[in-house]
């Protein structure tokens, strides 16, 4: 969806790495916004995005046995949705490609037309440029597994690859939204990815119940919303929980126990609220701190063998 950062860079090369050519889809696709999601104040930054494309192919050119970014594909939704203006209604008319009830769960739930809007490019930009190989970020988790299963059931030929979770020093996993953030929400912003990591960690220590992974990843969140609450509202950042979550691998469904042979997803998802009183010279990122920044991130817990 453009916005380049480090972590779709992460994705290129490695897709360089391992095909001769590259095409990079930018588009953003609006089916996938739900009516009152961010779609309007999605970042867009078209000229910085080719400016990293071509700093990359320089890269690329100087190395042997390494692929390039031969095409950039940046379609008007005319193309993409040649029949009918598309629909953001979960009634809305149009042809969709839907994932049930994976596309429900998480990120579903909370985006009920989210993952209904991403299968359908997605099998249209892969219809469109009939990729070998596909190359997606394991931060989006849910959508790798909802793009798995979608190539599986309707025999796409083509292989899903998914490339790591690329991550500020302190853990905040890279989005194209968090140059929403400012310097406030970005600091607080991070609690997510410690929350996570809290709970690996007990994962890594054998615990396999549910409870035992999940309390140490409620405790940081909570204690880390609490702190914020008794600041004064010039000084907070106050962050909601939308979820965290323990789920089986291959369906996203909750699970009380892992079956360690198989692993597990811990997911989560943030929501950073309005900065309520920004001060003169603070930096409160762009829209000046007043779009609420909905973060997700997550860890697999590899299976043990
Ligand atoms: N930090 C990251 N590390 C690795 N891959 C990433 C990262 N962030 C995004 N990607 C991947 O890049 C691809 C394009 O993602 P997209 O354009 O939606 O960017 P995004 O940064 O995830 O944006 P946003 O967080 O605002 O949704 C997706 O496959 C996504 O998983
Ligand atoms: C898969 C995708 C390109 C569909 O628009 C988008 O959801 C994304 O960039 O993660
Ligand atoms: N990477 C997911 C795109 C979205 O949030 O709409």
């Amino acid at each position: 969806m453009g916005a380049l950062h480090e972590g779709h860079i992460s994705l290129m090369r490695q897709a360089a790495a391992e095909n001769t050519d590259v095409f990079v889809s930018i588009y953003v696709n609006p089916t996938q916004f739900g009516v009152n999601e961010d779609l309007d104040s999605y970042p867009k930054t078209w000229q910085e995005d080719m400016d990293k494309l071509q700093a990359l192919n320089k890269e690329l050119n100087g190395q042997t046995g390494s692929g390039r970014i031969t095409a950039v594909f940046a379609p008007i939704t005319k193309v993409v949705y040649p029949t009918l203006p598309p629909s953001s209604e979960i009634t809305g008319p149009g042809s969709f490609v839907t994932i049930t009830p994976l596309g429900s769960l998480l990120e579903g739930a909370s985006r009920p037309v989210f993952f209904r809007g991403v299968a359908t490019v997605c099998m249209k930009l892969f219809n469109i440029v009939m990729p070998e190989r596909v190359y997606f970020g394991q931060k989006d988790v849910q959508q790798t597994v909802v793009i798995k299963r979608m190539v599986k059931d309707f025999h796409l030929d083509t292989d899903v690859k998914i490339g790591p979770t690329e991550r500020e020093a302190d853990g905040l996993a890279l989005s194209s939204r968090n140059v929403y953030l400012g310097a406030r929400r970005r600091e607080v912003g991070v609690v997510l990815s410690r929350a996570l990591k809290a709970a690996e960690k007990k994962y890594l220590q054998g615990k396999r119940l549910r409870a035992d992974i999940l309390w140490p990843a409620n405790e940081v969140s909570s204690s880390k919303m609490m702190e914020q609450d008794d600041l004064p509202p010039s000084k907070r950042a106050r962050v909601e929980v939308d979820y965290i979550s323990l789920a089986d691998p291959d369906t996203m469904e909750e699970i009380e126990v892992v079956d360690a042979s198989k692993g597990a997803i811990l997911s989560g998802a943030i929501k950073m609220l309005p900065l309520e009183e920004p001060q003169e010279r603070e930096d409160c990122g762009l829209g000046g701190g007043a779009v609420t920044v909905r973060l997700i991130d997550n860890i697999i817990l590899q299976p043990i063998k």
